[in-house]
């Protein structure tokens, strides 16, 4: 469909800066948070990630839509997105994996979409003046009338999400090849990629749902824990907080993504904080402090975990976190990672008595759906600390039963 054939839409954000524009998706009006991703290529996984739920992605690649839309790189089951921001959609599709244009795809999933309008412009509001609530309608031309339902719309802050995004009944992911190990993977918006990184190195995932107890998660018989990523506010992430202390309690091997970092870091007694405007992208330079090599990651996060006595919530400027320790009862927690633009906290790392590792997590994504592989190790760690703590499990449950 070529932009001259669409209808108007319109977007206004919660402090009243509006931008017109064309109708693209599915027509209606829709409200979230505003948040930009920096990603060039991706946009399937990005449009698919249940972490964003309730946010509207304003992509600041001007092009997108070229590729479409494919079976093999989807995230989750749906497109998650509130709404969706673009400069430019591609007025063609092509691709070979591609089975439906992204706009049909965004349609079929009820996903209201503006296009034509200057995303350069809103995203530098939105660096300058934060992520905020937002509004997009193609029925509503008069920005006041829109504003007012922007500002009735709930926040970020606040937000418990997880169990809307979670699967409501556990499934298993066999492992690829000989299963070495079993994982109990609690499921708070996670991304198919997750467990499909764990089944590559012989882990038979089960995945369980968000509201999953301690003994539903013992009941595994887990070699460890995962805990995945996800949207919201972990400050509201009380239950996940609490299973995860039972698990680290038992000393059982433990690794965490983005929001499953959030979460180990409450568990530790760290607190969680909103960042100005967050992380998005699949560029994002983050370094390892336990080995000293950097690497270039993807992230989705708009909260970050808080090392005690950082005085910058804003995350202007690098906070150099290195040797800083925090004693708790499960062991000496460090940060193990740090983001290289800004200093924000992107891992953490509990050792032990003995000062072996027990239990990790990192803010962004090893999983790489999209982005670089560069954090691929961390799967692989997990991996050694689970041999290591509990032995190789190789042969002793050749069944892999739930595999359907
Ligand atoms: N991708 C995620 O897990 C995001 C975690 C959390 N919702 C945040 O925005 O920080």
């Amino acid at each position: 469909m070529s932009s001259s054939t669409r209808s108007s839409a319109l977007l206004v954000l919660e402090d009243g800066r509006a931008f017109r524009g064309q109708s693209y998706g599915a027509e209606g009006e829709t409200f979230g948070e505003a948040v930009f991703s920096t990603g060039m290529t991706g946009y399937q996984e990005t449009l698919t990630d249940p972490s964003y739920h309730r946010q509207v992605v304003v992509q600041t690649s001007p092009h997108i839509g070229n590729t479409g839309m494919n079976d093999e790189d989807p995230e989750s089951r749906r497109i998650w997105v509130a709404g969706y921001v673009v400069r430019d959609p591609a007025r063609r599709t092509s691709n070979w994996r591609s089975r439906i244009g992204l706009e049909e795809a965004l349609r079929a999933d009820g996903v209201v979409g503006i296009s034509g309008i200057d995303t350069r412009a809103l995203t530098r509001h939105l660096r300058e003046r934060g992520a905020m609530r937002v509004g997009i309608s193609s029925t509503e031309t008069d920005p006041q009338a829109l504003l007012a339902r922007v500002l009735a719309a709930p926040r970020m802050e606040g937000a418990d999400l997880a169990e809307e995004v979670s699967v409501s009944e556990r499934y298993v992911v066999p492992a690829i090849g000989t299963k070495r190990f079993t994982v109990a993977a609690v499921d708070l918006g996670i991304k198919a990629m997750t467990p499909h990184r764990l089944a590559e190195r012989g882990v038979e995932v089960h995945v369980l749902p968000a509201t999953s107890t301690l003994a539903d998660v013992l009941a595994v018989d887990p070699d460890g824990v995962f805990m995945s990523n996800g949207p919201g506010d972990p400050d509201t992430a009380d239950h996940p907080v609490e299973v995860l202390k039972g698990v680290l309690g038992q000393a059982i091997p433990f690794f965490g993504i983005c929001f499953g970092n959030q979460v180990f870091g409450r568990a530790l007694g760290l607190r969680t904080y909103k960042l100005r405007y967050g992380h998005r992208g699949i560029n994002q330079p983050v370094q390892d402090l336990t080995t000293g090599k950097v690497e270039v990651t993807a992230h989705n996060h708009g909260f970050a975990v808080a090392w005690p006595g950082q005085e910058n919530d804003g995350a202007d400027g690098a906070t150099d976190h290195r040797d800083r320790v925090v004693e708790t009862e499960f062991g000496r927690a460090q940060v193990s990672h740090v983001c290289l633009n800004d200093g924000v906290v992107e891992g953490l790392q509990l050792t032990d008595g003995d000062g072996a590792l027990s239990a990790f997590s990192v803010q962004y994504h090893p999983e790489a759906a999209a982005g670089p592989h560069d954090a691929a190790y961390l799967f692989d760690r997990f991996v050694g600390l689970m041999a290591q703590r509990g032995g190789d499990s190789t042969g002793t449950h050749s069944d892999p039963e739930g595999a359907a």
